[in-house]
């Protein structure tokens, strides 16, 4: 054991030594990173490399058999499952490959869900998911259900989703996974311009060459272990290239 250190004041996210197993099976084996405010943090490596489980135990769903999670310099692996439930419903957004639409809500309704389940009123919180819908070309699509939509329509209402109440993070597993070459890479314009644009920081984990090359800094994982680290534990900072054309 080792007493808690707090993490250093830039750092939005700040993960220590974590280890975590899936009932026996290794999902982390001692992974360091530190996120700052605004930046995108791609998380890379092969399938079943722990990145789901890595972005799982980052925004609070998993608490990690060993380690630490800060948000904002308060520590997150030792809050119970009620405050860790209301921390990634009131400041962090999720989207994963799949968009999992409730199909008999209209497509603002689902993109407003984190606020309609916060009780925000209804007229502001469809004015909030209305002006997200309309940055990102869904504003038609507004009143429909989601049966009318594409699967890249559908994957970016899952996204207006995790933007709608403005999160200090977004966690995106492989959210371009199920989209072809062109609704990839409109799906990453528009996450990588509205988090700049309003200074959301992203933790993407994915497969994808591109996905990773539009982050600030990757870290790359291998049997759950930090891969080609520059130090133990800790990620290699490789040059960011900028990837926003798109004004959200
Ligand atoms: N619910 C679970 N039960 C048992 N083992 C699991 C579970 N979730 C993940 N694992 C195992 O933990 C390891 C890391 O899995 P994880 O899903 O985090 O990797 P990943 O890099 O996100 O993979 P993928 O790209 O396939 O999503 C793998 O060996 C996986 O089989």
């Amino acid at each position: 054991m080792y007493a808690m250190v707090a993490p250093p004041d830039n750092d939005v996210l700040w993960a220590r030594s974590l280890h975590y197993s899936h009932r026996g099976s290794p999902g982390l084996v001692g992974v360091s990173v530190g996120v700052r405010e605004g930046e995108i943090l791609a998380v890379t490596g092969p399938r079943g490399s722990g990145k789901t489980t890595l972005l799982r135990c980052l925004s609070g769903q998993l608490v990690p058999d060993e380690g630490e999670v800060w948000f904002n310099s308060v520590p997150v692996h030792t809050m119970g499952r009620l405050t860790r439930e209301r921390l990634r419903r009131d400041r962090f957004g999720w989207i994963g490959p799949e968009p999992q639409l409730l199909p008999e809500l209209r497509v603002w309704e689902n993109a407003a869900l984190p606020l309609l389940i916060t009780g925000t009123g209804h007229r502001t919180a469809k004015r909030a998911a209305a002006e997200w819908l309309e940055r990102l070309d869904l504003g038609p699509f507004a009143g429909k259900r989601p049966s009318a939509l594409s699967r890249a329509e559908a994957q970016r209402v899952a996204l207006a989703r995790a933007l709608v109440n403005e999160p200090a993070v977004i966690f995106a597993d492989e959210p371009t996974a199920p989209l072809h070459r062109a609704d990839r890479a409109l799906l990453l314009r528009t996450l990588t311009t509205a988090a700049r644009s309003h200074a959301i920081t992203v933790v993407v984990a994915t497969h994808d060459p591109d996905t990773a090359a539009a982050a600030d800094r990757r870290l790359a994982l291998l049997d759950g272990r930090p891969a080609g680290a520059a130090g133990p534990g800790w990620p290699t900072d490789t040059e960011g290239q900028a990837a926003c054309s798109l004004s959200a």
